[in-house]
């Protein structure tokens, strides 16, 4: 796909009058001109996103990803941008120490669906932007506050990251191997899952509601929340036993010899979850072990002479080996595949699974696929801080005497993007 045709230009500005408030009347509607964003589930859809560390970003990348335009404000004197997940946004420099800047700010979200905001409690309200204000003035306005702790109870206005919020929803209990302590894996459960992921479904059913309601309204994301609520399973799955025994000797929690990795010859690994019957005598065939010399499958105080028997065998070969054995098969025997190698992998080659970008970087493709409005990720480079800043207040109405005082004062910061070529 062309450049071009990813690359997001956004003009014939639509107002649709709908308040008394004559600035405050506009909300605008976007036409791609490259047309293929039109065909996207949430073509027409403006986003604010105020630039925050790891998962407001993610969120503004999944909108972005499936047809919204996603503006991110980013703070002015700032040499780099921190966002890696600002694929397909707009950047917008603002200073919101400066009375300038958050008027602009109030008149971006004023004139848009949907504002992302990663911040302390207190911190909008402290701007004079808080929910009450923006929505008198958009009522349509989808208010979407993403935190660690939420806006209420007495954590909401610590500082914390994923580990602590993983920590809280009860979930980092239940992690990590036999007798050892709890393992965050990487910060994917709250940050990413329970936040940016939970954020966007909120917005999106907010979205949803508001073709009937005609209505915004505030959406309040805590990731520990949104955590707890991601492992749903292994909370209501706890009255059929599976997970009765201490964390790391239970069935999913790499207790069991038939749900685990195992290292290679060379040094690698295979992943296992042979779980059903059927598919555990498949594994255990394709390990070339006979049945009749094994423990039963279920037999939990044979767990260890079983994990020992299987380590022996996966050491006896390299990981392209038993990947020849497995593939194919129902064993559910998969190799472990590290981040450079997953692109090329024979099936998420044929699906297409990753895309490569202007910067040459591979990430992976938006996820679901939907049949008729499917992603169409923007493969451009990610914009530089504050490179649209001219252009969206143009666009938002700003005259060009009216940008040069902004410059000026600092509340705004334009920057170009300069080639290395
Ligand atoms: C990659 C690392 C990130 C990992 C993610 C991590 C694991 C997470 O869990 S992210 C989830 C964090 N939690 C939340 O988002 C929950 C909600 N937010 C909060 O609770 C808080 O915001 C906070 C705790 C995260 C931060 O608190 P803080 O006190 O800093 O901020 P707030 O109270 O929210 O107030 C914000 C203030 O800012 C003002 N503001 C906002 N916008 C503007 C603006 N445009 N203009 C002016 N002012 C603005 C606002 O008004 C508030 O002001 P007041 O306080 O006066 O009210 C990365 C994590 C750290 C990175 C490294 C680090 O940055 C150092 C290096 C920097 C270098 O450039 C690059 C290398 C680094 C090593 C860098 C590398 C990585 O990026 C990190 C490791």
């Amino acid at each position: 796909m062309s450049d071009a045709k990813h690359k997001r230009q956004y003009d014939n500005v639509e107002a649709r009058g709908r308040r008394t408030n004559r600035e405050s009347c506009q909300v605008i509607t976007y036409r791609w001109k490259t047309g293929c964003q039109e065909n996207m589930a949430l073509a027409g859809v403006q986003v604010i996103e105020l630039a925050g560390l790891a998962p407001a970003p993610f969120c503004g990348m999944i909108l972005a990803d499936f047809g919204a335009r996603v503006i991110r404000v980013d703070r002015t004197k700032v040499a780099m941008a921190m966002d890696t997940q600002a694929r397909g946004k707009q950047s917008v420099a603002l200073n919101l120490k400066k009375p300038q800047g958050v008027a602009v700010l109030r008149k971006l979200c004023v004139q848009s669906d949907v504002v992302i905001e990663p911040f302390r409690k207190g911190v909008m309200e402290k701007l004079g932007l808080g929910p009450e204000e923006l929505l008198k003035e958009n009522p349509r306005l989808i208010y979407a506050r993403l935190t660690g702790f939420g806006q209420t109870g007495s954590y909401a206005q610590s500082a914390g990251h994923d580990i602590n919020y993983l920590a809280i929803s009860g979930l980092l209990s239940m992690l990590g191997r036999s007798s050892e302590k709890p393992y965050a894996p990487l910060n994917l459960v709250a940050d990413f899952a329970g936040g940016g992921l939970m954020c966007a479904m909120g917005i999106v059913l907010a979205l949803l509601e508001r073709t009937r309601s005609g209505k915004g309204q505030v959406i309040d994301s805590s990731m520990v929340e949104g955590a707890a609520y991601v492992g749903s399973f292994m909370w209501k799955s706890r009255n059929i036993g599976l997970w009765n025994r201490p964390r790391g000797e239970n069935l999913l929690d790499s207790g069991a010899p038939f749900y685990d990795t195992y290292q290679t010859s060379d040094g690698k690994h295979m992943a296992v979850g042979a779980l059903e019957p059927q598919f555990y005598d498949q594994f255990v065939k394709g390990l070339g072990l006979d049945p009749s010399d094994l423990p039963p499958q279920m037999s939990f105080s044979d767990w260890p002479e079983l994990k020992r028997i299987f380590t022996r065998t996966f050491a006896t070969k390299t990981q392209a080996e038993w990947s020849r054995i497995f593939d194919g098969t129902d064993a559910c025997v998969t190799p472990v595949l590290p981040l450079d190698e997953v692109q090329s992998h024979p099936h998420n080659k044929e699906r297409g699974s990753f895309l490569k970008d202007a910067q040459g970087e591979v990430s992976p493709r938006p996820a679901p696929v939907l049949s008729r409005t499917p992603a169409d990720p923007c493969l451009s480079r990610d914009p530089i801080i504050g490179e649209h800043t001219r252009s969206v207040l143009e666009e938002f109405g700003y005259g060009a005497d009216e940008i040069e005082q902004l410059l000026s004062s600092g509340a705004v910061e334009c920057n170009k993007f300069k080639s290395r070529m």
